[in-house]
């Protein structure tokens, strides 16, 4: 690199347009004319960033070595963190495509960060001397010489860029650009002003771009709960393949003495699903027509409070035995409420005794119940909750049957019945559907009285008057009605009857549910951008350094010419950024903003420099969008096999 000349500019107040650009540029030099252009409409728009920085190039200014301020200011803390990087650390604004580029922008690292890639930074391998003049056919750029330097620039064209890079979402109609100061570009509308009504104060830890830590440790936690497997040395019982399950792992202890019934995660071979496959041992099902004919009615019941039923295994012989086996979909992590809240310490979950691995749900942070039980309001959550399940199957003709505090589920913040339709395969038609009904509802009340006064067996006849005490001290008139009625066994009684008592609790419930449900949604409309960056990512290193391509074994050839020449000098800009004094720079904000605007093909500009220092291109996103996505159409059009997962 010679020298800075025709690029550092005097563009102060005393200047007119037009005036002082390129000093040392001829005055008929058309490199001359696009920076004096560039300066005008930067005088009419005001300064970018700061003073001696007039051009439109909205790109750190290229600082030469030579000329660095001594001492150098202190860069800024570098985000190295993903999950250092804040959305709302930066207010939104929201505007119309037709304006996106209607004002300066700069997004770009602050002035003092030098895009200037450092040598000793740069290069594993020696690079040769930096030729004279470097050719770019790129046939969208002028170039100009000055002392060694080359300079690529647009010339202005008739058509204005606007309409030429916003042609084709020109269909969009009434699409906007949400625009957060760089940090996202949409090309669609994003429900981002509801969004943030959930959220907490901006906070540069809290607000992150990227899923928030709790919730990314839950589902991690919950892959782990998928993906475990059993070894086989440490559980022989265990069959390798129950019909077409296979990969079965213990949910609850087993080997013990005469066990009656057992838990396993399972993987089905037929569609790749996880089932939770609840076994009765034993159990040989002499008349399948009658002991079976509820199955099909379990197996269409859907309902969101009730684990579906999938399939029913008749007279297995994997574990040697007859075994009666029920297939319901597999919640990871899933806790019964009798663990959650009485018996926390026996949290099941998964425990390899072998490695000492245990994995938890953090999210399912058991509950100790105190001398007063839960507080009201997570009762009344539960009782919404169980009214609505057992509504739905009473509804459908049937009854629960097996409503106690180990058959009730908490997964995330619902809670489901699991393992429903096993009594009626068990012990058919034993009673009148009207008398099994109403046992469900005796059954809740039960669940309601443990939960409020803390003990699991409250409801028991001797130790009820106690356990009625107890509730009428601490718990509101409405809750004791519900108990009340659950419990009276004089009248018929149906579910509905207890909505005019849950009133509006109901209300509450649905939109603490519905603030839950948009915050996920939220959480993924982010992860959805971090997918989008990666198919960015992915297409940029396809396409870039392929010596497969190259005419003589070096990656010279394909990538040291045209649209790629580009994007490897954009690579560098993304990544490769170094401080004044040569030092890798690392800040993911200037790596997610740059590759948000080569996404969305924005008209903003940088300045490129080529490794050698010999070759500066200043470039908008909307060309470096064209010159990936010409490379890769070129790359695929001689590709063997297109794989798209
Ligand atoms: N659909 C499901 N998905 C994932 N895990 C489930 C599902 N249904 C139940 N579980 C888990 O299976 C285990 C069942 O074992 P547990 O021994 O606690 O219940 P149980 O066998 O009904 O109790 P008990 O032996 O006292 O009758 C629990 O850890 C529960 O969380």
């Amino acid at each position: 690199m010679q020298s800075n000349e025709g690029y550092q500019f005097d563009g102060g107040p005393n200047q007119g347009p037009g005036q002082g650009q390129g000093q040392g540029l001829p005055a008929g030099s058309r490199l001359n004319q696009y920076l004096a252009n560039n300066s005008r409409q930067a005088l009419l728009t005001g300064p970018s960033f700061g003073p001696g920085t007039p051009i439109n190039v909205n790109a750190p200014i290229f600082i030469p070595k030579h000329q660095q301020p001594q001492p150098p200011p202190p860069p800024p803390p570098a985000v190295n963190q993903f999950a250092q990087l804040a959305i709302h650390d930066v207010p939104v604004q929201m505007i119309p495509f037709n304006q996106i580029n209607a004002g300066p922008q700069h997004y770009g690292p602050p002035p003092h960060m030098s895009h200037r890639p450092s040598m000793q930074h740069h290069h594993p391998q020696p690079m040769a001397p930096p030729p004279p003049h470097v050719q770019v056919p790129y046939d969208r750029y002028h170039q100009e010489s000055r002392g060694g330097t080359t300079y690529f620039y647009n010339e202005p064209s008739d058509q204005p860029l606007d309409a030429e890079h916003y042609h084709e979402v020109d269909g969009n109609e009434g699409g906007i650009v949400v625009n957060t100061s760089g940090v996202f570009c949409y090309n669609a509308p994003l429900p981002l002003a509801h969004m943030t009504r959930f959220r907490g104060k901006p906070n540069s830890t809290q607000q992150t771009q990227f899923i928030s830590p709790e919730l990314r440790m839950e589902l991690l936690n919950r892959q782990l709960a998928f993906d475990t497997k059993v070894d086989p040395n440490l559980y022989p019982e265990i069959p390798q393949n129950v019909e077409h399950f296979t990969n079965l792992v213990p949910l609850e202890n087993t080997g013990m003495q005469n066990q009656s019934h057992s838990t396993y995660k399972a993987i089905s071979c037929r569609d790749g699903n996880f089932y939770c496959l609840r076994r009765i041992h034993g159990n040989r099902i002499q008349q399948p027509g009658k002991q079976t004919h509820l199955v099909e009615q379990w197996k269409k019941l859907v309902h969101g409070n009730i684990v579906p039923l999938r399939e029913v295994l008749l007279n297995c012989r994997a574990f040697e035995d007859y075994s009666l086996i029920f297939a319901y979909d597999y919640y990871p992590l899933a806790e019964t409420l009798m663990t959650k809240h009485f018996d926390p310490k026996n949290v099941t979950n998964f425990y390899d005794p072998a490695n000492n691995f245990r994995i938890t749900s953090p999210m399912g942070v058991p509950v100790s119940l105190g001398p007063s039980g839960a507080n009201e309001t997570m009762i009344w959550s539960y009782i919404i909750q169980i009214a609505a399940a057992l509504r739905a199957i009473h509804a459908s003709g049937l009854a629960c049957r097996t409503l106690d505090l180990n058959k009730i589920i908490c997964y995330g913040n619902k809670i489901m019945l699991s393992f429903c339709g096993i009594a009626d395969v068990l012990d058919p038609d034993s009673t009148p559907i009207q008398q099994q009904q109403n046992e469900d509802l005796n059954m809740f009340g039960n669940i309601i009285v443990s939960l409020a006064t803390g003990r699991a067996n409250a409801w028991r006849k001797d130790l009820y008057p106690q356990s009625k005490k107890l509730i009428d001290e601490n718990f509101s008139i409405d809750l004791r009605n519900v108990i009340g009625f659950l419990h009276n066994n004089g009248s018929r009684k149906t579910i509905n009857e207890i909505m005019p008592m849950i009133g509006g609790r109901f209300f509450t419930v649905m939109e603490n549910m519905q603030a839950k449900t948009d915050v996920l949604e939220g959480e993924l409309s982010r992860e959805m951008e971090n997918g989008r960056l990666l198919r960015l990512l992915a297409k940029m290193n396809t396409v870039l350094e392929r010596v497969d391509y190259s005419r003589n074994g070096t990656e010279e050839g394909w990538s040291e010419t045209g649209d790629r020449f580009m994007l490897k000098l954009f690579r560098d800009y993304v990544f490769h950024q170094v401080t004044d004094q040569g030092r890798a720079w690392l800040d993911m904000a200037h790596i997610v903003q740059c590759l948000n605007k080569l996404d969305c093909g924005t008209l903003e500009k940088i300045e490129m420099v080529a490794r050698g220092g010999d070759t500066q291109i200043i470039i908008d996103y909307a060309t470096l969008k064209k010159c990936l996505e010409k490379s890769y159409r070129e790359l695929m059009g001689n590709t063997m096999m297109i794989v798209h997962r």
